[in-house]
């Protein structure tokens, strides 16, 4: 007998007014609201439609108790007339529209009040049904559950107390529950089920409602996860993005601040890679590219990281090396480019790469440490390219630091 008409999008609710569809300039997210807002009122009317079913059965109950002279034929006629009456009503609402322009397009309150206020009106007009507009209370209340605030719940639970208050004080003395002959008691019976009925009705739609909220967060889990993929890592080579390389950086310089343990970074930068593109074409530089990326990360150690820093020119981040290994692993990582193998790419491809590698000293920015490796890669292209260059680090431990020479990966 519940006369809630529960709300629609208990998972994507849809606060604003749904633009004109169709509109001139409708951007791509735009479109998107406005399909969102769309979907949003139908599945409000669809469950003001399903609420009209729900005390259809309400109605068909008191008909019942009409029919073995529990109370007149007005009680479920005038319970079906109000209820039909309010059914339209906030149908009307959503179809115009003018429910949108209510804080809460859903009128989870003005639904919850409504019912209320007729649950309690019949009770007191038909005293000896108490039981059966209780037990709608229960339905009603059932509603709640789900679509409510915790403020709005209480509310709603102190308006609910409130009323039975003044209604039990009223017609407390004639509550009954109808059961003094065989017909009351299978009317009884039938009226029992029917509700238990709206309850299960009730409790497979809120699985399916929890059920679409977990595929929900599944799937956002999962966008969430893609997005951050995006934003950590280079899609064409694999390498880490500037941004999240950047994180790492700052992340050892804390880490080396506190331990006093030494890193590089390296400034890799293709060499003549213009040319590459521009005599074999633009999908072969890419290859290169995540070849490159390949061979670099195949003579790295695991806690080493490569980003791509733009275009052709990577960083490499080498923790806990000190200065002086740092020219043991470049040969090896020019030697691992070497190797690689590029003629099977395109005939007489060869690629090499230049760079600069800079100590971290103690105190200064990523900024600074890279405007170092920069210097040096500047000097490895001005020397010849091919070539890999040092940057001494005039304020870092001497042993640590000491200059070297610069180191060609070609000799
Ligand atoms: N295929 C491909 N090319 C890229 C990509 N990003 C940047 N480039 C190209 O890389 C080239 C870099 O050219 P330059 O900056 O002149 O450098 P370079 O030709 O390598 O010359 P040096 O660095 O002086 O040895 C440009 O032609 C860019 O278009 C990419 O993702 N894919």
């Amino acid at each position: 007998m519940s006369v809630l008409r529960p709300p629609s999008d208990a998972l994507a609710p849809h606060a604003g007014p749904a633009p004109q569809a169709g509109a001139a300039g409708d951007t791509p997210e735009a479109s998107s609201r406005r399909k969102r807002g769309a979907q949003d009122q139908r599945n409000r009317l669809k469950m003001i439609g399903v609420s009209t079913v729900n005390y259809f059965a309400g109605s068909f109950g008191l008909a019942l108790y009409a029919w073995a002279g529990s109370v007149g034929w007005h009680i479920p006629a005038w319970f079906f007339a109000v209820n039909t009456l309010g059914g339209l009503v906030f149908a009307l609402l959503v179809v115009s529209g003018l429910n949108l322009r209510l804080r809460d397009p859903n009128m989870f309150m003005w639904q919850m009040l409504f019912a209320g206020v007729v649950l309690f009106g019949f009770l007191t007009a038909a005293p000896q049904l108490g039981f059966a507009f209780l037990s709608a209370m229960l339905v009603t209340g059932l509603f709640g559950l789900v679509q409510f605030t915790v403020v709005q719940f209480r509310v709603a639970l102190a308006v609910a107390a409130a009323g039975a208050a003044i209604v039990f004080y009223w017609v407390g003395d004639q509550l009954r529950l109808p059961a003094s002959n065989p017909t009351e008691v299978a009317v009884l019976w039938v009226y029992f089920v029917l509700v238990l009925a709206r309850f299960t009705v009730l409790a497979s739609h809120l699985n399916t409602l929890r059920r679409k909220l977990r595929e929900k967060n599944e799937l956002l889990q999962q966008s969430l996860q893609r997005i951050q993929e995006l934003a950590d890592r280079d899609e064409l080579t694999g390498a880490l993005s500037r941004r999240r390389l950047m994180q790492l950086i700052e992340a050892e310089i804390s880490r080396s601040d506190r331990s006093g343990e030494p890193f590089c970074v390296v400034l890799l930068d293709l060499d003549h890679f213009k040319q590459i593109n521009d005599t074999h074409g633009h999908l072969t530089g890419d290859e290169v590219l995540r070849r490159f990326c390949a061979a670099v990360k195949g003579t790295l150690r695991l806690t080493d990281q490569l980003g791509r820093y733009g275009g052709e020119e990577f960083v490499v981040l080498l923790p806990a090396l000190p200065a002086a290994h740092a020219p043991g692993l470049m040969a090896r990582l020019m030697q691992g480019i070497a190797e690689r193998g590029w003629n099977d790419l395109a005939p007489g491809l060869d690629v090499t790469a230049s760079g600069g590698i800079a100590a971290y000293r103690r105190g200064e920015s990523v900024q600074s440490l890279l405007n170092r490796a920069d210097e040096a890669l500047y000097r490895a292209k001005r020397l010849g390219r091919n070539r890999v260059e040092y940057t001494f680090d005039a304020g870092a431990d001497t042993a640590a630091h000491a200059p070297l020479a610069p180191l060609s990966a070609a000799g």
